[in-house]
């Protein structure tokens, strides 16, 4: 498999349609990600990022075009085909964290883990693991409501990385942390994705994202318009 993307996505184009009026929100995108990469993906408010991302990870299909992510094409994936990638291959980190209420932080990181029939010992030890590396091993039986922002954007982390999944998705991360708390939560994302060998494709409007990827891809109208490697944040203007 070396040599292969980890994500490889060809010439894919997604219409929506309300009433008689049609959005065309992706219009022929193709890219591909390399293994163990961070690629930032920016472009403006309805440029198609989100269409883009549920796309890649089996939430939505496309109208026509191929994605392929480790081999497999999830675009030719039947329903159960689909839960199993989502279980086994990808995860997602959404804007809004997306925990589930009633459950402390180890709970939720470990609900992947219980999917996947992972023996309670090995899923333990996995859960005290992931809840250290985010840096909330104090914090593992508090619920969701008890943790702020930033941390529970880290146990959507933790919960995302808990079955080793081969590609990361994450919707604009940062988007409803403080530029201090989104900052400690972008450089933990490039992190794991070195320390736990992911790949991982997330939307951004945040310059300091941008310096952090390995390269960034710019949508605009649907259409990939532009793409610049990732820069140190030393050069990139308010990112200090
Ligand atoms: N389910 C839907 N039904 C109808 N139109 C949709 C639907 N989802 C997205 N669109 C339209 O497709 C276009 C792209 O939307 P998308 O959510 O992908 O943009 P985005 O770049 O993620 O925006 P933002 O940064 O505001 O989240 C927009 O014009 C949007 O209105």
């Amino acid at each position: 498999m070396s040599g292969e993307p980890l994500l490889r996505v060809r010439d894919v184009h997604r219409r929506f349609r309300t009433g008689p009026t049609v959005v065309h929100a992706l219009r022929g995108v193709s890219f591909d990600v390399a293994a163990g990469s961070m690629v930032a993906l920016v472009g403006r408010s309805g440029s198609g990022k989100t269409t883009l991302l549920n796309t890649v990870g089996g939430l939505d299909r496309p109208d026509a075009g191929t994605v392929h992510v480790d081999g497999t094409d999830v675009t030719a994936l039947d329903e159960d085909g689909l839960s199993r990638l989502r279980r086994e291959k990808v995860s997602y980190v959404f804007q809004s964290f997306g925990l589930i209420p009633v459950l402390s932080a180890a709970e939720n990181v470990a609900a992947p883990l219980r999917l996947a029939r992972v023996a309670p010992a090995e899923r333990d030890r996995r859960v005290e693991l992931l809840l250290d590396l985010v840096g909330l091993a104090d914090h593992a039986r508090q619920r969701p409501a008890e943790l702020s922002g930033g941390q529970q954007q880290r146990v959507a982390i933790a919960r995302a990385l808990a079955a080793s999944p081969r590609l990361l998705v994450a919707d604009e991360p940062t988007g409803q942390l403080d530029a201090e708390t989104g900052l400690s939560v972008m450089a933990l994302l490039r992190g794991v994705v070195e320390s736990e060998g992911v790949t991982a494709l997330v939307s951004t409007h945040d310059p300091v994202m941008m310096a952090l990827a390995d390269r960034v891809i710019r949508i605009d109208d649907g259409q990939l318009s532009d793409e610049t490697p990732g820069q140190p944040p030393e050069s990139v203007p308010d990112a200090r």
